[in-house]
């Protein structure tokens, strides 16, 4: 164990003995002591993520100052385009190192929260990848996040097992398990349990610095055949943030000592200016319809998604799908027939149109999902050199950017007001991802929810589609909080209701529908609601 002793003074003046981590001047960890944790937040791992929060500190300061600007630019009519001075890195003809053998082939990748059993059940999955969540599906809670460093760690290691008492049953790996990939939190959100010169440390470079701290090593010998680690990067705006993610991946190959490029990811497209509502906050002229009516065959979604391929196969390197959102549904035959026929028919779409794998949220969708890929892949483990979409390269700003069709309905106010509630209560009591009728909901599905009615009340629009002609105000939304909440209780019983956190969860969810600026980030703000400084109590940034 690694850990010290320390003394503090209780208001009582007690002298009381509190055990603490063991730290590089210019640390201050405020989260529990645990002495599992004390293996991961040890006093070298710690002196890496103090290195790094110290050395890109101000770029990331800027980059997020850089996104405010962004957002006003937007916010005063412009729309997003492509950027003039990186037009040479868009005409150039390069392509990018090619892909590890280990992940050549990446068919269907499963992802979920760095939850032991989760993890252990994801490697198992059949699936070729796993990615394992520290941002849309994990509540980052310090004991979420640093178990699931321990997680990892044992994972990598090919130890990890868990012992599931109600059931009897011991969960180990398999002979062959999915290759992991690590999703660090976006550049957004703070680590409020690890302070730095004073301030919370930037929650990314605390989930990817430990994580590789611990795990380059033995990731290069048991998963990544001499490559790796490997990452998703969620959620960035700009290339100036990419380049951040390099720099540090560049600094985290000279510590390990391994040769530069070693470090591999994937970069989701998802908050890009030009393919996200928040972009479009200041444009009554782009509502969207209905959040189940903005799928893969809006002509912009479509058209990103065609636009990506072409992209990622100039440049020699996997062009991923994205999830469907579709989960089994046990008691009801037929309903999980119908929901994975939805299933195969986007996973169709997606590899027709020339992606190399894609993911699924839930191991009973692997098997339908891995033969509709497998039949159309032509024997191949990707199709990077084969689809090359050249007519993709036509696609302009004006494609990336027509307003989605389709209707507004009071049903799909009520349903964006359910879910995000329902979302943030579990949230705050520690779950990341939830089912919510029959479909997966993350930090993601939530905030398109939220931003949603948020837009729709900000512009009073008119819910057309019933055929009500109902205008969204302050008044209609008011009821519909109530009523919803009320249906949320009948559903989920008087004693859940009664014992979890929806008041405090429809607190947070309305005030951010209603906010006179819409707030960046659904769980920024939830966020001070699950930090807790220790031996002091909870605190808010
Ligand atoms: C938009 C985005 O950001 S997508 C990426 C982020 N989102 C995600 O990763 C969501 C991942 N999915 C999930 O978290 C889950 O599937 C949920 C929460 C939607 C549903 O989970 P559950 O309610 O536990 O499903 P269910 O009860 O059917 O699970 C059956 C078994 O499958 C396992 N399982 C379900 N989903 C997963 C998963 N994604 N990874 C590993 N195992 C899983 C469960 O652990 C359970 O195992 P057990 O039988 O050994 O106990
Ligand atoms: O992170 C994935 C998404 O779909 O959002
Ligand atoms: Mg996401």
């Amino acid at each position: 164990m690694v850990g010290f002793e320390t003394f503090l003074e209780t208001p009582s003046k007690e002298r009381k003995t509190v055990v603490g981590y063991d730290v590089p001047e210019g640390v201050d960890i405020r989260g529990r002591y645990d002495s599992e944790f004390a293996r991961i937040l040890t006093k070298d791992a710690l002196q890496f993520v103090f290195n790094l929060q110290r050395e890109f500190r101000n770029h990331i300061k800027y980059a997020m100052e850089c996104r405010k600007e962004a957002k006003m630019r937007y916010n005063s009519g412009a729309l997003p385009g492509f950027d003039p001075a990186t037009k040479y890195v868009r005409d150039g003809e390069w392509v990018c190192a090619a892909p590890p053998p280990a992940v050549a082939d990446r068919r269907v990748e499963i992802t979920g929260p760095v939850e032991r059993k989760m993890v252990i059940n994801a490697l198992n999955s059949g699936a070729k990848v796993f990615m394992a969540d520290f941002e849309d599906a994990l509540s980052p809670s310090w004991e979420n996040l640093m178990r699931g460093h321990v997680n990892l760690r044992d994972a990598v290691n090919g130890t990890i097992s868990f012992h599931d008492k109600a059931r009897n049953r011991v969960y180990k790996l398999n002979e062959q398990t999915a290759k992991l990939f690590v999703r660090p939190r976006g550049w957004h959100l703070p680590e409020a349990h690890i302070f730095i010169d004073g301030e919370p440390a930037t929650g990314c470079l605390v989930d990817f610095g430990l994580y590789f701290f611990h795990n380059w090593s033995n990731f290069r010998r048991t998963q990544g055949e001499g490559f790796g680690p490997f990452f998703y990067l969620p959620k960035m705006e700009h290339s100036r943030e990419a380049r951040i993610w390099n720099n540090v991946f560049e600094v985290a190959e000279k510590m390990a000592g391994i040769q530069k490029g070693s470090i591999r990811a994937t970069v989701l497209i998802e908050t890009l200016p030009a393919v996200y509502v928040k972009t479009f906050q200041a444009h009554p002229d782009r509502l969207l319809p209905d959040r189940v009516q903005v799928g893969m065959t809006q002509h912009f979604m479509r058209s990103y998604s065609d636009l990506l391929i072409r992209t990622c196969h100039r440049r020699g390197v996997h062009a991923m799908g994205g999830m469907a959102a579709q989960i089994p549904i046990r008691d009801d035959p037929k309903a999980n027939e119908a929901a994975l026929e939805l299933v195969r028919k986007d996973k169709l779409r997606e590899v027709r149109a020339g992606h190399d794998g894609t993911w699924a949220a839930h191991p009973g969708l692997i098997p339908a999902i891995m033969e509709v890929f497998t039949n159309n892949m032509a024997n191949k483990a990707n199709q990077i050199q084969y689809v090359k979409r050249e007519d993709a390269a036509n696609l302009t700003e004006e494609d990336l950017l027509q307003i989605p069709r389709g209707a507004r309905t009071m049903d799909g106010l009520r349903l964006n007001t359910r879910v995000g509630i329902q979302y943030v209560a579990a949230w705050l009591t520690g779950t990341g991802s939830v089912p919510l009728y029959n479909l997966m909901e993350d930090a993601a599905t939530a905030e398109i929810s939220r931003v949603q009615n948020w837009q729709w009340l900000k512009y009073g629009v008119e819910l057309d589609g019933d055929g009500l002609g109902v205008k969204v105000t302050r008044e209609l939304f008011g009821r519909v909080v109530e009523e919803e909440m009320g249906r949320i209780e009948r559903e989920v019983g008087k004693d859940k209701f009664n014992r979890g956190m929806y008041k405090e969860a429809c607190k947070i969810f309305t005030r951010q529908c209603t906010a006179p600026t819409l707030d960046d980030f659904l769980t920024l703000d939830a966020y001070n609601n699950i930090v807790i400084h220790h031996p002091i109590g909870s605190s808010r940034l």
